[in-house]
């Protein structure tokens, strides 16, 4: 969409979002933008996560490419703004029962990405090593094809090799044009893939490197 200006709507437009529990939060990201944060645990980090894909009730105004969310129900905005959480949830008994028969392509293109086995769909998924079943959350949340991903620690369970591994599938997707937050206790991750950083403290996000 484009605005009044001329230029076009960043991605994701966020203006005083705030639940009682943390903000008001303010700011844009744009196509193929990656926005880390950081924080003390307990700073609030998840709880902007959750707001900005309306998992809990929040006031203040958030847009996707120019349209606002209040004109759109829960479940689209979701489909847009996809979550995906430190620990994410598996409600089936495999991986590969929570994938639609339309998004199998991509799967099976992006496992190899994350040195996943095809044959880790099949299996019982409390069988999976923990970074395994991190590593097939992100094959889960990138298969849904989001505009805009929230990440929450998605590297915390794994080994260097598979870091790097993550890293590089989300650096392709940054550069095909998917904007992301992630948040990320490390300096290094943030350095690699983040345009832009901010920290939150005490519920508050302040943009580094921006004049006090
Ligand atoms: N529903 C809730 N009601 C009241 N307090 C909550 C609720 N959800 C989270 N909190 C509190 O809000 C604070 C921020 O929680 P949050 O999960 O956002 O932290 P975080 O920055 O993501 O931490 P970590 O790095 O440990 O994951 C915590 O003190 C938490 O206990």
């Amino acid at each position: 969409m484009i605005e009044p200006n001329g230029a076009a709507s960043p991605r994701l437009r966020i203006r005083n979002l705030q639940s009682p529990l943390a903000g008001p939060f303010s700011f844009d990201l744009a196509a193929g933008e990656c926005l880390t944060i950081s924080g003390a645990s307990g700073a609030g980090k998840s709880l902007l996560l959750r707001m900005l894909c309306d998992l809990d009730p929040n006031t203040g105004e958030a847009l996707l490419d120019g349209l606002p969310r209040s004109g759109m129900g829960a479940p689209a905005w979701r489909a847009g703004v996809v979550y995906q959480p430190a620990e994410a949830a598996w409600w089936l008994p495999t991986a590969g029962d929570h994938f639609k028969p339309a998004q199998m392509a991509r799967v099976r293109e992006l496992l190899p990405q994350l040195n996943l086995s095809p044959a880790l769909l099949e299996a019982d998924i409390s069988r999976l090593s923990t970074g395994e079943r991190q590593r097939m959350a992100l094959v889960r949340s990138l298969a849904c094809k989001p505009q805009v991903l929230l990440l929450d620690e998605p590297t915390a369970a794994l080994d260097p090799v598979a870091v790097a591994a993550t890293e590089r599938l989300l650096q392709k997707e940054l550069d095909a044009g998917l904007a992301i937050i992630l948040v990320t206790h490390s300096e290094a991750q943030a350095q690699t893939l983040g345009h832009r950083s901010m920290t939150m403290c005490e519920r508050r996000l302040t943009e580094n490197g921006a004049a006090p």
